[in-house]
């Protein structure tokens, strides 16, 4: 049975199986049943998804799978942890240009934290999201991939996402990430997600964006503002420049390395 290596890493606890492929002549065919295989907790290595490492060109482009085998656009969690894996191997220097399914992102490394820009937000409009015995209006926030953010009076009111939170198909026809958010303060917000592919996660980079975006639209905060958010695991910091991009700014690092057969 053949071995291959792969690296474990979590932002915030975040976390993901790395398969480096830099040829992509290991892993070009992989499978949803092999990413279900790696991030099984039980049975393989454990993680909210997968991110193959893979050259292109000059540069590198992030392969990003949920952990259910699908694909998604961006993962912004994930594109740190990657960024820390290029640098700690010596195989990048900061600033450093990823290649994603939602176009290039720029990672930049100081120190334990990594910030990707994250590109332009798209504010777009309201829908509602459900869980058994709440509902509530969400606002629409594209980050490359799709975003429902409700604000919430408790974040137990989620109750256990062991389900997908109900949403509007038509708003959300290839499904959606549900953040639910409360206020801790000025620019303070503390949220919980249920990621689309991967259930509830301890940290979503795209989610903490979206609901950055959302809290500052409701607050009369536009471009020009930064706000803490923080997930069950940790704290990151979002930052909405003035030219309406979205900085994602929070640690990542890689815990484990080793070869595989799964
Ligand atoms: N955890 C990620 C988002 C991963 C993708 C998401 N589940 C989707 O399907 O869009 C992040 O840190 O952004």
């Amino acid at each position: 049975m053949p071995e291959y290596p792969f690296l474990k890493g979590h932002g915030t606890e975040n976390d993901f199986v790395l398969l480096p492929d830099h040829d992509g002549s290991i892993h070009g065919d992989l499978s949803a049943d092999r990413v279900r295989a790696l991030c099984d907790r039980r049975a393989g290595i454990g993680g909210d998804g997968v991110l193959r490492v893979v050259r292109r060109g000059d540069g590198w482009f992030m392969d990003y799978r949920n952990s259910d085998g699908s694909i998604s656009e961006m993962c912004g969690n994930g594109i740190r942890v990657f960024a820390r894996y290029l640098v700690d191997e010596g195989l990048a220097t900061s600033p450093i240009p990823v290649e994603t399914r939602d176009g290039v992102k720029v990672l930049t490394v100081d120190g334990d934290l990594i910030t990707a820009d994250m590109g332009t937000p798209k504010v777009l409009g309201e829908s509602k999201v459900g869980v058994p015995g709440h509902t509530w209006v969400a606002r629409h926030v594209d980050m490359g991939n799709p975003h429902a953010v409700a604000f919430v009076d408790s974040l137990d009111d989620a109750g256990t996402l062991l389900e997908a939170p109900e949403h509007d198909d038509d708003t959300y026809p290839d499904g959606v990430n549900v953040e639910f958010v409360v206020r801790r303060g000025e620019r303070h917000v503390a949220m919980r997600v249920h990621e689309r592919g991967s259930g509830e996660t301890r940290s979503c980079g795209t989610g903490a964006c979206a609901v950055m975006v959302a809290a500052a639209v409701a607050d009369g905060n536009g471009p020009g503002s930064a706000y803490q958010v923080d997930v069950p695991g940790g704290t990151l910091t979002v930052t909405w420049t003035e030219d309406d991009r979205v900085l994602l700014t929070g640690p990542a690092v890689i815990v484990a390395r080793g070869t595989t057969s799964l």
